[in-house]
């Protein structure tokens, strides 16, 4: 499987095809093109030095009699660990802290209105290792730890609304940990919480080994700019994850996520913008960046040698639309900044001409679903 030196799909088609081949192609692959977003040019300036990718598109919608475009933009942040993973753990918080704050302060410059880091972005992605210290101590309050009161700084200064996904640690029920997304109004309050509702047991993914699944449903949160929601990482391969959220009126459900190429890199240009397609709303994917390593050797429990390393997480963050078009994602290499700017009205618009909230069948499907998680449940299977 390719690592860093192989840096996207977008570049291997943009390098390789002839320009009326790759017009054809990326229509197919991607759908309505997005426009290039015409960003300042000190932002580019500031993230050359900082060295992170910037890019940034637009989605289109038609124009309405009633309804004012409804525009918003977010800012989708993928980053490596800036400091190994056997450095004191207070001090990759700060370092990660540091790196983020530069990057928000270019989302600033770029109007960002809306931003969301990777899944567990405080920390190296140490479930894997099923060793409980120190990676325990990466959690922190939702409503009121170091990493919650830097966010709700950084989103009263920029008039953002922030999307922090951490390990959390639930003092108030006994100490236990959670999958959690702490959501700071652009005004620097906790507008609340959003748990991981669907734990890995895949691959190295060892996280059932430090919380359970989330306890607190599928909430949306009515923010300045739009409804939004997190879906994070591994909820995506759900579809009724997605819905649930879309039922309860998002516009926008983000999907933080910490995954790695030899498992899922050909799911992952699938999974989010087919969402975006069957619930009608925007949908941005989330993923880190680059190759941790861990000091104590792990097995992956499939008869290979110990290792130390999890796998090459790709980045390749991306948006998509409800009209299934989507932005070129960021790069498999490199920290990036992805500025997408949405028009909400054409969550609504798409809703019009496909109707699958009118055409669904929910009715039915809650009922034969109610009927089929009971223990007695006998299949619908129809034999010669
Ligand atoms: N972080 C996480 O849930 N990863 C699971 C692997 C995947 O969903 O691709």
């Amino acid at each position: 499987m390719a690592g860093p030196e192989w840096e996207s799909v977008e570049q291997c088609l943009e390098k390789y095809l002839p320009l009326q081949d790759l017009r054809e192609v990326k229509r197919v692959l991607y759908g309505k093109e997005t426009r290039k977003l015409d960003l300042p040019s000190r932002a580019f300036e500031f993230a050359f030095q900082e060295n992170f990718e910037l890019q940034g598109y637009a989605f289109e919608a038609a124009n309405e009699q009633l309804r004012r475009p409804q525009i918003v933009r977010v800012g989708l942040v993928q980053n490596r660990t800036p400091l190994p993973a056997d450095a004191p753990v207070a001090e990759q918080v700060s370092a990660l802290h540091r790196r983020i704050e530069a990057i928000v302060q270019v989302a600033a410059m770029c109007g960002v209105n809306i931003i969301c880091f990777q899944e567990a972005w405080t920390m190296p992605f140490a479930f894997c290792t099923r060793e409980k210290l120190p990676w325990t101590e990466f959690a922190e309050s939702a409503e009121d730890g170091p990493t919650t009161r830097f966010c709700q700084k950084l989103a009263k200064k920029h008039d953002m609304v922030v999307v922090s996904p951490i390990l959390e640690r639930d003092r108030d029920h006994g100490n236990v940990l959670w999958n959690t997304a702490v959501v700071i109004s652009n005004s620097g309050a906790v507008m609340g919480k959003t748990r991981k509702n669907h734990i890995p047991r895949v691959g190295d993914f060892n996280e059932s080994t430090y919380y359970m699944e989330g306890n607190l449903g599928h909430p949306v949160f009515q923010t300045q700019f739009g409804r939004i929601a997190v879906n994070i990482c591994y909820g995506r391969h759900h579809p009724l994850n997605w819905l649930m959220y879309s039922i309860n009126g998002a516009e926008i459900i983000f999907n933080p996520s910490a995954t790695i190429g030899t498992l899922s890199e050909s799911l992952w240009p699938i999974e989010a913008r087919n969402a975006a397609i069957a619930n009608h709303c925007f949908t941005c994917a989330i993923n880190r960046v680059g190759q941790e390593h861990f000091p104590n050797e792990f097995t992956s429990g499939d008869g290979k040698k110990a290792h130390h390393d999890f796998g090459y997480f790709y980045g390749s963050s991306y948006v998509a639309a409800p009209d299934g078009s989507r932005t070129p994602g960021l790069s498999r290499s490199q920290d990036g900044l992805l500025v997408a700017e949405l028009n909400l009205n054409l969550c609504q618009q798409m809703s019009d001409v496909w109707n699958f909230k009118m055409t669904g069948r929910y009715e039915m499907y809650a009922q034969e679903l109610a009927e089929a998680v009971k223990p007695n449940y006998v299949p619908t299977t129809v034999k010669e």
